[in-house]
């Protein structure tokens, strides 16, 4: 959720632990459990240990139940970043899918203090597995059910929703993978709800837009960036980057080299895009991962990944397929899918 605010980080201020009182005691809302602070620090033995950060929240290994593990989601601390806080609260109150992270409780000092807690993904986030920990290759198996899987994910947020939900910024890090390396969608605090999705902010000067527009980068799409009209095609356009990352094994964008992966994919999604050639199996071949054991894989299958990503990356915003489409083609080209489990919902 770093992706639209970045321009607000730095007043992120408030530590911790340092945290209100109590305001209320532990409720039961629809299965969610309404905490008080007590209760949060002793749900994270005081903080007392940091398993991720992000750019306005820090996440902390949490027991919920006794003894079931849990992750405990605190945001920074500010009047202004208590919104995204409750929009991501009130988005997860609501939505329970497989493949989208389950919120288990809460806390919400109603002013500027909020902290989620949500099942705990032991495997991390996809980003990490994919780019940082090269030890562990992800393989080839675990990379099309991901796929699948978050294809699922955001046709259960853009079309099986009422109000439907544009999740805002799809990324490999708001893809966290559970223990058998299934894909659990989060971070919901870009995200727009129904018609609040294609309005673009009337009230902010050009250089506040400009700023708030920033995006991620590698993964906003560029049509967005002109106009600044969210809806489920920026989601879609995410998707079929996070598409490349899986193929190719590289990041969306390389800071060092300031390059990013559309660009290097350009060629070969032109080709795979031009339907009077044949995709070149050296082509396809150069752009895989070489971390992986090519005996393995059909060469028809990452195949269509790469048509599925060409689709979501390329096409003008109209003509890019929906989640459902995306999840059908998958499931239908990739026959290993079946045998991994993998059904349309
Ligand atoms: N439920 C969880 N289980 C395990 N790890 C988690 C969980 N939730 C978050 N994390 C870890 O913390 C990181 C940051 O989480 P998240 O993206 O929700 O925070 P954020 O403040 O919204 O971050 P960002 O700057 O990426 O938008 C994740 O990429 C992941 O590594």
């Amino acid at each position: 959720m770093a992706c639209f605010l970045n321009c607000v980080r730095f007043e992120a201020s408030a530590t911790t632990t340092d945290k209100p009182t109590s305001k209320r005691g532990a409720l039961n809302v629809s299965g969610v459990t309404c905490y008080t602070w007590d209760d949060v620090k002793a749900l994270t033995s005081n903080f007392s240990r940091l398993i991720g950060s992000g750019g306005y929240s820090s996440i902390y290994m949490a027991r919920s139940g006794g003894s079931d593990k849990a992750a405990l989601k605190v945001h920074v601390s500010s009047h202004r970043l208590y919104q995204i806080f409750r929009v991501e609260l009130d988005i997860l109150l609501r939505l329970q899918h497989p493949n989208i992270v389950k919120l288990l409780g809460y806390f919400d000092d109603s002013e500027e203090n909020g902290a989620l807690l949500l099942e705990y993904l032991p495997q991390g986030n996809l980003q990490e597995k994919l780019h940082i920990n090269s030890k562990q290759i992800l393989p080839w198996r675990n990379r099309i059910t991901v796929a699948f899987q978050l294809a699922q994910a955001i046709e259960h947020i853009h079309e099986k929703c009422i109000p439907q939900i544009v999740h805002g910024d799809i990324k490999s890090s708001n893809i966290l993978l559970d223990k058998s390396f299934n894909c659990k969608l989060c971070d919901f605090g870009s995200a727009k709800v129904g018609f609040s999705s294609m309005v673009q902010p009337s009230k902010m000067s050009s250089r506040s837009r400009q700023v708030m527009m920033v995006g991620s980068p590698g993964y906003t799409d560029p049509h967005y960036l002109r106009t600044g009209i969210a809806s489920k095609k920026m989601d879609m356009y995410g998707f079929g980057v996070v598409l490349l990352e899986l193929v190719s094994g590289k990041e969306a964008f390389n800071a060092e080299k300031g390059e990013m992966l559309v660009h290097i994919a350009a060629p070969l999604i032109h080709e795979v895009l031009d339907s009077s050639v044949d995709i070149a199996e050296d082509n396809v071949r150069r752009f895989l991962d070489p971390r992986l054991l090519r005996d393995s894989i059909h060469i028809d299958e990452v195949k269509t990944m790469l048509s599925v990503a060409a689709l979501c990356i390329s096409k003008p915003p109209s003509q890019r397929p929906s989640a459902s489409q995306m999840a059908e083609t998958l499931v239908q080209r990739i026959p290993s899918l079946s045998f991994l489990g993998c059904a349309k919902l």
